[in-house]
């Protein structure tokens, strides 16, 4: 099923009013980014002038290899700083924050390299993305009930979403021994702890089996369907066409597309700086075969 089947075939253009021009101003945006710019020597990895993040969508970030696609989303979330830019999430500043707080905030993302503990439990990797945990040591005596309380609520939640990722039956077992597919369940998961309201995914898909990518793309449109706004990272454009909303083309740090997955399918400048790029790469693998 195409892209336009499965969001505009069951009626939902949910980018309403939406011009596919980069920088496009979106209806009801959760988060707003204006002047990010990041440099490392004398290399411009990200210089995004405005971008805008539709609420309640699922909304692809791709471009070629060294586009600077996680540089952004380290950017956005707080795990590097910018040279300059500011950006809002749910109309407040979040620029400056730290990780921690981007998350307490509600916008978490994840890793391309997953960062399960793997010497730690499932579900004790679960409990580390929890809120607000106070240690025993940390909170003293008198606050133990309440820290105990805390630690139940968090286990509750915990197990209802092992549940819901299917990885229930693994949760005493070592994250080390989960496939790369049942990581990067874990780590949607556990970035669930929080409750967010966006989430950002970093290549998602990448070194998981074909069983596990329906399931993941389930779990992802969920998600969305449950009102939460994704961004991801992604290079499988069966993928990208498949459950985007909206689409972002980054190339040289630099938006130079935006729109629903059949404006960029026909955008000339987009098939130039990256779908050629690719098509080239699969003919020339498949030449080497
Ligand atoms: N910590 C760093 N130090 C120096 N250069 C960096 C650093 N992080 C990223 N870069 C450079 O910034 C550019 C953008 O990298 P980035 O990883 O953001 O691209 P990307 O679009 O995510 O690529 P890919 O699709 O290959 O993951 C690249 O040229 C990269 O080499």
């Amino acid at each position: 099923m195409s892209s336009d089947e499965a969001n505009v075939g069951a009626g939902v253009d949910r980018m309403v009013g939406a011009e596919p021009v980069p920088g496009s101003a979106k209806s009801d945006p959760i988060l707003v980014a204006d002047g990010v710019r990041r440099s490392f020597g004398g290399l411009t990895a990200v210089d995004v002038e405005h971008v805008e993040v539709q609420r309640g969508t699922i909304t692809a970030l791709i471009g070629p290899n060294g586009a600077g696609k996680s540089t952004l989303f380290n950017l956005l979330t707080g795990f590097d700083r910018v040279d300059r830019g500011r950006w809002t999430f749910e109309g407040r500043a979040i620029n400056g924050k730290r990780g921690h707080q981007v998350a307490r905030a509600g916008m978490v993302r994840t890793f391309q390299l997953t960062k399960a503990l793997t010497r730690m439990t499932v579900l004790d990797n679960m409990l580390l993305g929890a809120p607000g945990q106070f240690g025993e040591r940390m909170a003293g005596a008198f606050l133990r009930p309440v820290w105990q309380r805390q630690e139940r609520e968090n286990t509750a939640r915990a197990l209802v979403l092992l549940e819901r990722f299917k990885l229930i039956d693994k949760r005493d077992d070592m994250a080390g021994s989960l496939s790369g597919g049942q990581r990067k369940l874990l780590e949607m998961a556990r970035s669930l702890m929080t409750d967010p309201s966006m989430i950002m995914l970093d290549e998602p898909m990448a070194g998981v089996n074909p069983a596990l990518v329906q399931s993941l793309l389930g779990h992802i449109t969920a998600l969305r369907d449950e009102g939460k706004t994704v961004l991801f990272v992604e290079h499988d454009m069966d993928v990208i066409m498949g459950i985007s909303d909206w689409i972002v083309v980054l190339a040289q740090g630099r938006v130079i597309a935006e729109g629903r997955p059949s404006d960029i399918r026909a955008d000339q400048q987009v098939i130039d700086a990256y779908l050629g790029a690719q098509e080239e790469t699969v003919e020339t693998q498949g030449s080497g075969e």
